[in-house]
């Protein structure tokens, strides 16, 4: 979206920044050139199945460790069973520089290494219900970028999933970061504008979210036996 006005940064609340237009045009196509290529494989990007039948609306693919509700594992065993694809190294020093600009505290920008990444893609009618992060164990900041339609993103409460709340709109290039006392906020994307990206930022239509989160846990030690 061209926005006539300069947005401003904005604190929503105490740990939650909007940074309006963070990534460059050509930092906003690299992004979208890499997310079509996660979305092919190993695993492919698809519409996450609930536990009580139904199917999330959004198509997600991860990266580093592998979400389905409500777990982290490093195989998608409710896809094809094979592993994710790592979270690339550059894609930690965006985190990095995310956090930093976002809090405007380069200690924060780096003392934070997130180790998995969710990548949604919206289609015109693609909405995510109100959730709260919280299948991670850390309280470490989530990093949201956000790519091509504009979508309304709500920011609510950690302790309901209904007002108060706040709605902003998230366009291509945008960054909000959500830590400290807001880590486990409800939020959601009750609305997508389609027809809103500007094609040269690399997406032609439907939006891509990519959330960076630091999962808390490790793997598995492998067994091996006393000598
Ligand atoms: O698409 C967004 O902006 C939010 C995505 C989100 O909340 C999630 O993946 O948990
Ligand atoms: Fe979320």
């Amino acid at each position: 979206m061209n926005a006539l006005l300069p947005r401003p940064h904005t604190t929503l609340a105490p740990g939650a920044v909007h940074v309006p237009g963070w990534l460059a045009p050509g930092a906003q196509r690299s992004l979208v050139t890499a997310c079509r290529q996660w979305a092919v494989g190993p695993v492919p990007m698809r519409h996450t199945r609930l536990p009580r039948g139904g199917t999330m609306s959004a198509q997600t693919v991860c990266l580093g460790w592998h979400w389905k509700p409500y777990i982290y594992t490093r195989t998608a065993d409710d896809v094809n069973g094979q592993r994710v694809a790592p979270l690339p190294q550059w894609l930690v020093g965006l985190g990095r520089r995310a956090v930093a600009d976002a809090y405007q505290d380069p200690s924060a920008g780096e003392a934070y290494t997130p180790d998995t990444a969710l990548i949604n893609f919206y289609d015109a009618v693609a909405t995510m219900g109100m959730h709260q992060d919280k299948d991670e164990r850390s309280s470490a900041p989530v990093v949201s970028l956000s790519l091509g339609d504009t979508c309304v993103f709500r920011f609510g409460n950690t302790e309901t999933r209904t007002r108060p709340y706040t709605d902003v709109e998230l366009c291509s290039g945008d960054l909000f970061v959500f830590g400290g006392p807001s880590r486990f906020a409800y939020h959601g994307v009750p609305k997508v504008y389609p027809g809103t990206a500007d094609p040269a930022d690399g997406l032609a239509r439907g939006r891509l979210n990519i959330t960076l989160r630091v999962t808390g846990l490790t793997d598995e030690p492998s067994t091996r036996r006393r000598a």
